[in-house]
């Protein structure tokens, strides 16, 4: 790229969205991971990120965290920035919010039945699943519904009244991997 390509606003746009991860996006998303110390926020970010499960010895994450992640939704490339913090914040109404129950691999040690998870979930109207960051079951597929459903939000002024929108719920249960256990919310 020539240097008045990049001195041109497009171009410059376009190297922004190509520096920080290699890889060309069309829009991009915060993500925020938000639960108690040792549920596995760290190791979910890394499964979806790295598609790896950190093992071995916890060390606990201070301050903040994150990793950058390109998706395919509907042709559209979708950067997620998944961010982990122990800062809760109240969150607007645009922002899309799922309840995740970790550790799902580990059903001996089992403390919460998935119906608890979803009564939880249900009380505040958003959608649940049981993950585990060891097995990598839903991880992947619990950033792709988040992405999907904030394009569908972005998109919804503009969608025709008559066109289908995005059910994030029915995505998530066609979709989702059954486990058997989970101990850890998020
Ligand atoms: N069996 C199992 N262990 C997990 C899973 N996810 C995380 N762990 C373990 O749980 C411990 C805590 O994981 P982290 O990802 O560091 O937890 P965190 O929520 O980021 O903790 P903070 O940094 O304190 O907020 C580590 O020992 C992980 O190896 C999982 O899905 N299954």
């Amino acid at each position: 790229m020539s240097d008045n390509e990049i001195k041109n606003g497009t171009s410059r746009n376009m190297l922004e969205r190509c520096a920080s991860v290699n890889e060309y996006f069309d829009i991009s998303f915060k993500v925020m991971l938000l639960g108690d110390s040792a549920v596995g926020k760290t190791c979910v970010l890394v499964r979806f990120k790295d598609g790896a499960f950190l093992g071995g010895n916890f060390i606990a994450t201070v301050g903040i965290d994150f990793r950058n992640k390109v998706v395919t939704v509907d042709n559209m490339k979708v950067k997620l920035q998944a961010w982990l913090t122990e800062i809760h914040e109240y969150a607007q109404k645009d922002v899309v919010i799922m309840l995740l129950g970790n550790k799902s691999d580990m059903a001996a040690e089992r403390v919460i039945k998935p119906e608890e998870g979803q009564k939880l979930a249900k009380e505040y109207g958003v959608p649940f699943m049981e993950t585990s960051a060891k097995t990598g079951i839903n991880v992947e597929l619990a950033f792709l519904a988040i992405a999907r459903q904030v394009l569908e939000l972005k998109h919804r002024a503009a969608q025709q009244p008559h066109e289908p929108k995005f059910q994030i719920h029915d995505y998530i249960e066609s979709q989702k991997q059954k486990s058997n256990c989970c101990g850890a919310f998020m």
